[in-house]
Parts: structure tokens; sequence; C-alpha cells
């Protein structure tokens, strides 16, 4: 049996407890299992969103996250037009994660999966940060409830997703000629980034690449023909697009009078440190394609396997993320506000109230 060391949480654990529609602890001692599920929104319909599976410094954290997360889902659900309310997870890991294929790890995850049964498909799983699908095959085989990912990786979908969002506001700002000879930063060669990478250079891109994983992003580099720079520069390099497709919050406020971008559109959750990122980036001339509109490819596939489309229409769908960029980039000129800002209107019209701006 799993020996667990995490405190029992204590009334502050839940950071903020109606920023959720719900927000759900877990907890089993047996096998080692501390989770919040964040159900942010319901109105579309089921909540789906990944499971992270990460430490954190605080339970208050973990919360935080799950909501922040859960909210930016129902966004993302509600412009992609897919009929999902927004939700996302968190699993605490308290030491070393269990072994991909280990007794401990499937333990785990069955036991989540039937907290999540309870929920009785208000809350659908899929992977995320440090999940596997075979996580979410635990969850739906051992556990009962539905999951999604369960057989597909998102990634490649997500990838295309984001390349059709850059492509569209490249056209947006220099014609048809889209990505050609023009320089892109991706930032994170991961399963998202080096798929960005490797399509931008198809369509003519030169690309730079930076990831903490120096020698991965120097392996793409050296066969895309391209070259690389130190992860924290790599915002700050001479570019016309830089594509996030690491970590969160990379576009600071004070950070935007040095960004030589004039295109911003990548993978990466919650690239603006604050919300009036999205007014200075405008003011400075750079055109912030919003993470949500543009990193929806992998539910979009996950929608099709669930919908029964082919192959064709789950990739066009996924194409028309561009055509929404394009509308979403001409409405924002056409009524002075920002990219977010218009994405966020849909959102509302979507979900028949207003989002927190
Ligand atoms: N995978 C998906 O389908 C999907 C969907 C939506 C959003 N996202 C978001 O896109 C981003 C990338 O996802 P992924 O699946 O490719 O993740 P991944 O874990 O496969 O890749 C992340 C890469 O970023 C690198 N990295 C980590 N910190 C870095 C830093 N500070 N600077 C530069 N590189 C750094 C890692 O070494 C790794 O190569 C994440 O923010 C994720 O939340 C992914």
């Amino acid at each position: 049996m799993t020996t667990v060391t995490h405190p029992v949480p204590t009334s502050d654990a839940i950071a903020t407890p109606w920023a959720s529609e719900q927000t759900i602890t877990c907890r089993d001692d047996r096998v080692g299992l501390r989770a919040i599920i964040a159900i942010d929104d319901t109105t579309l319909g089921p909540g789906f969103g990944g499971v992270r599976y990460r430490a954190y410094p605080s339970t208050e954290a973990a919360a935080r996250e799950a909501q922040r997360l859960a909210a930016a889902m129902t966004l993302k659900h509600a412009l992609a037009e897919l009929p999902y309310g927004g939700a996302k997870s968190v699993v605490v890991l308290d030491g070393d994660a269990p072994a991909p294929g280990s007794p401990e790890r499937r333990a785990l995850f069955a036991r989540f999966g039937e907290m999540i049964a309870r929920t009785a498909g208000s809350y659908v799983p899929g992977v995320d940060m440090g999940t596997l699908l075979e996580d979410m095959q635990t969850i739906r085989d051992d556990g009962g409830a539905r999951a999604f990912c369960d057989e597909v990786s998102p990634s490649p979908f997500t990838a295309r997703g984001v390349y059709a969002a850059m492509r569209a506001a490249a056209v947006h700002h220099h014609g048809e000629g889209g990505l050609s000879g023009l320089r892109v930063v991706v930032q994170g060669i991961g399963s998202v980034g080096e798929e960005v990478a490797r399509l931008a250079h198809g369509d003519g891109a030169r690309v730079t690449l930076a990831d903490i994983d120096t020698a991965r992003a120097q392996a793409l580099a050296t066969e895309l023909g391209g070259d690389t720079v130190p992860t924290e520069a790599a915002p700050f390099t001479e570019a016309d697009v830089f594509a996030p497709c690491a970590v969160a919050r990379v576009v600071t406020r004070d950070s935007i009078d040095r960004l030589p971008a004039r295109i911003i559109a990548g993978a990466a959750n919650d690239t603006l440190d604050s919300p009036d990122c999205a007014g200075a980036l405008q003011a400075a001339g750079i055109t912030f394609v919003p993470d949500f509109v543009a990193n929806a490819g992998g539910v979009i596939q996950v929608h099709g396997g669930v919908a029964g489309w082919s192959p064709e229409e789950t990739l066009a769908a996924i194409d028309r993320i561009g055509e929404r960029v394009t509308g979403l980039l001409a409405a924002a000129e056409a009524e002075g506000i920002t990219p977010v800002e218009a994405a966020l209107r849909r959102a509302d019209a979507a979900l028949g109230r207003t989002v927190v701006r």
C-alpha cells in the first residue's frame, strides 16, 4: 500500500469556491489520491478537459489552476462551436510519478475514474500535462467513467490548428503568400511545437527553435535548415511570428515593447500574463491570436471521433480555425477592439452570459 504524506486539506483549500459551476475535491489515502475537479460551465454540454498530473506548491494553487484552466476550456469549446462545456482536473503529484504501466499508477487512476464517474458525465477527462492515453484507458476501464483522448494523441491535431491560425494571421498582415519567406520562432519543441515547426517550414518559413532540451531543438533545427536560440531569448528574437508552445504567461506587460514579431500565435494556454496585455499588444501593432482559439485542434479532433466524422471532415474542421481567426481579426479591426475581446464577445453570445474579462 502507498504511504501518503499529503496534508489533509483545510478550509482554505479551495481558492475561489464560486469560480466554477462545481469544484470537487477527491481523496483516497489508500492510493495516494488528492485531486480537484473544476467544472466551469456546462451551458453547451458536459464539461470536457484534461487531467493535469503535477506537483503544486499548495492545495490552493492546485485549485486555482484547475479552475483557471477549466474556464479556458469553456472559451475554447464555445469558440470552436463544440457541444462541450469547460472543465479540468488536477491530480496532485507528491514525489516521483509512478511509472507508466505500474500497479500504483493504475490504482491511482482507477480510483480517480470512480470519482469522475460520480459526476455522472458532467466531467469528461482527457490527457493533459503529466497524463497518458493509458491513464485515460484506466479511468475508462477500471474506473467506469467516460473518458476522451483514450486512443489517439491530440497533439498533431493541435499543431495543425496552430499552423492554420498562424497562417491566417500572416495572410491578414502580408497577403496571400502566407508564411513563405517569414521567420517563425517556436518556443517549446514538444509534441505540438515540433509539428508546428515542420508545418511552418513546409509552408516556406525559416524556423528558429528554442527548448530547454537544447539537443532536441538543435536536432530539429538541423533537419529543417533553421537555427536555435536560448529559451528565454525566444520572444525577443528578430522574427515575423512568435509561436509560444511551451509554458504559460510568456507575454508580460513590461516585455511587450521588446517583442519584434508582429504576430503571436501558439499552442501554450494562458500566453498573456494579465488581461491588459491584449490591449498593450494591439497598441504596439502586434496581432495576438487568442490561444484558446489557436489551440483548439486537439479538442476538435476528439469531437470528430465522438461524432463519427471521417478523417477528412475532422481535418477540414481543424483547418477552419484559420477562417475563424480571419473573421476575428477582421471583426476586431472593424470594431476597434482586440482579437481577444472579439473572441470573448463570441463566447458571451454562445454562453448567454458575460464571461469574466
Ligand atoms: N498537446 C495538446 O494537444 C495541447 C492542446 C492545447 C494546448 N496545449 C499546450 O501547448 C503547450 C505544449 O504542449 P505539448 O503537448 O507540446 O507539451 P510537451 O510537454 O510535449 O512539450 C513541451 C516542450 O516545451 C519544452 N519546455 C518546457 N519549458 C520550457 C521553457 N521554459 N522554454 C522552452 N521550452 C520549454 C519542453 O522541454 C518540451 O519539449 C502546453 O502549454 C500545453 O498546455 C497542448
